[in-house]
């Protein structure tokens, strides 16, 4: 399915923010490694979180769920003996679940998606897992992976955080259900360290002891551990409402995205501090961002490492400022759903916005005046793609059609029903 974005100058309303991915995918894990009964509030619904949902059940967990929540009857330490598992287009769920099933005798994860997660590599989870005594078959560090689990020991673990700080959350979950204890140590640089306080603080509330250094470089963790079944309540998403947020920040708004909390360990939340930077009005106070847009911004030097899945979005933003923007530490943007660095420049170029890419750094040459549109666009199977080309569609001089737009429901199936009901000009149409 495409979607055509047409020109649209203002925007009003109010919307409950999503529920957070991140969250819910560690909260189904940490539920799924309990024994007995956990409860998950306000999960979300998107294809990631479903993967992490059907790939659990595999494992042996018991769901139910209503409108609101989902009860989980969690397997343990003791994964039922499954062959095969399916995670589609998600990175997370693979990384993680490569993990658990250190403790499974033979899985393989299947590639349904060789032309984005089968082209993202797994090479340095492989290599700890290699450590821990664990079999794994793969292509060139790529799906289809088979882990050979079942003997998997603790000790001392080294792993490279220089392309994900997925491979260390890895290790994170699976590592103290191991008799022995461990130590992990980061080589390299740790890439969207923030993202591993996340991490940390569902395996706080799952009763889970690490010992953390400050920088999050090397960590002590206890074998022989339990994950206690608990209650958890999902927080809204930063990553998919700074898209919503960079919409309302390009046009005449009055927007209140709900459900943001202002305390929140996630990085992306940085995309109310980046729009402030750029002069956008807005506050953020009782856990509602509320944009008043006037559709002037400014250009914005940031380090986009501290809010991966929002970069995309706050580049969108700086099409239409004025002046030059830059998002340096970013290179593994490139290491995602697609090159979020060369395919996305690619299709804003389409677009008509003026940018440029070095190997770890986007530069925005801002267009206050619009950009042309009328073209189409590429989605490369990437929902932040998706997302963020919608923005800069909302204030082209033209149409844009996004090709394959449904892959936006990797995060957020109902972006563009909230855009809708904001106001937007967009409409799904069949290829
Ligand atoms: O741990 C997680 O849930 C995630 C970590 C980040 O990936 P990287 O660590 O690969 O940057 C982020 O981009 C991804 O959407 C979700
Ligand atoms: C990169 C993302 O997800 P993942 O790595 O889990 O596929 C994302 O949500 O933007």
């Amino acid at each position: 399915m495409d979607v055509i974005v047409n020109p649209t100058p203002n925007l009003n309303g109010e919307i409950g923010a999503l529920s957070s991915k991140n969250y819910t995918t560690r909260y189904l894990l940490a539920a799924a490694l309990a024994e007995g009964t956990s409860t998950i509030h306000f999960p979300a619904h998107s294809e990631d979180s479903d993967a992490m949902r059907r790939c659990i059940r595999d494992l042996g967990a018991v769901l139910e769920e209503d409108d609101s929540k989902i009860v989980i009857q969690g397997f343990g330490s003791h994964p039922r003996d499954v062959r095969e598992l399916n995670v589609g287009n998600a990175g997370a769920v693979l990384r993680f679940l490569m993990g658990v099933t250190a403790l499974c005798p033979e899985v393989t994860f299947v590639n349904t998606y060789p032309d984005s997660l089968g082209k993202r590599p797994h090479d340095d989870l492989i290599d700890a897992l290699g450590q821990m005594g664990v079999q794994v078959e793969h292509q060139q560090g790529r799906l289809p992976i088979t882990i050979k689990g079942g003997q998997a020991k603790g000790g001392h673990i080294r792993v490279s955080g220089s392309v994900s700080s997925q491979y260390l959350s890895a290790l994170l979950f699976v590592t103290p259900l191991l008799a022995e204890d461990s130590t992990i140590e980061v080589l390299n640089d740790l890439k969207s360290k923030v993202v591993i306080g996340q991490t940390l603080e569902v395996l706080e509330q799952a009763g889970i002891i690490i010992h953390a250094s400050d920088d999050y470089m090397s960590f002590r963790v206890p074998g022989g551990q339990a994950y206690k079944p608990t209650t958890y309540t999902v927080q809204g998403d930063y990553p998919g409402s700074a898209a919503v947020l960079a919409a309302a920040a390009v046009t005449q708004s009055d927007v209140k995205i709900l459900r943001l909390m202002e305390q929140s360990k996630q990085g992306e939340r940085a995309i109310v501090d980046v729009l402030r930077m750029m002069e956008v009005p807005l506050t953020h106070e009782n856990d509602v961002v509320h944009v008043q847009g006037n559709g002037r911004l400014k250009a914005v030097e940031f380090d986009g490492d501290a809010a991966t899945d929002a970069v995309l979005a706050m580049v969108a933003a700086a099409v239409f400022a004025e002046g030059t923007s830059r998002f340096y530490n970013v290179e593994n943007l490139r290491y995602k759903e697609c090159d979020r660095i060369t395919d996305y420049l690619n299709e804003l170029r389409k677009a008509g916005a003026n940018v440029e890419e070095r190997q770890a750094e986007i530069i925005v040459h801002g267009r206050p005046e619009g950009v042309e549109g009328g073209v189409e666009i590429n989605a490369h199977y990437d929902h932040r793609v998706i997302m963020a080309l919608t923005v800069v569609g909302l204030r082209a001089k033209q149409p844009i059609r996004i090709r394959d737009a449904h892959h936006v429901a990797k995060s957020y199936p109902q972006y563009f029903d909230h855009l809708q009901a904001l106001g937007a000009s967009v409409q799904w149409v069949k290829e």
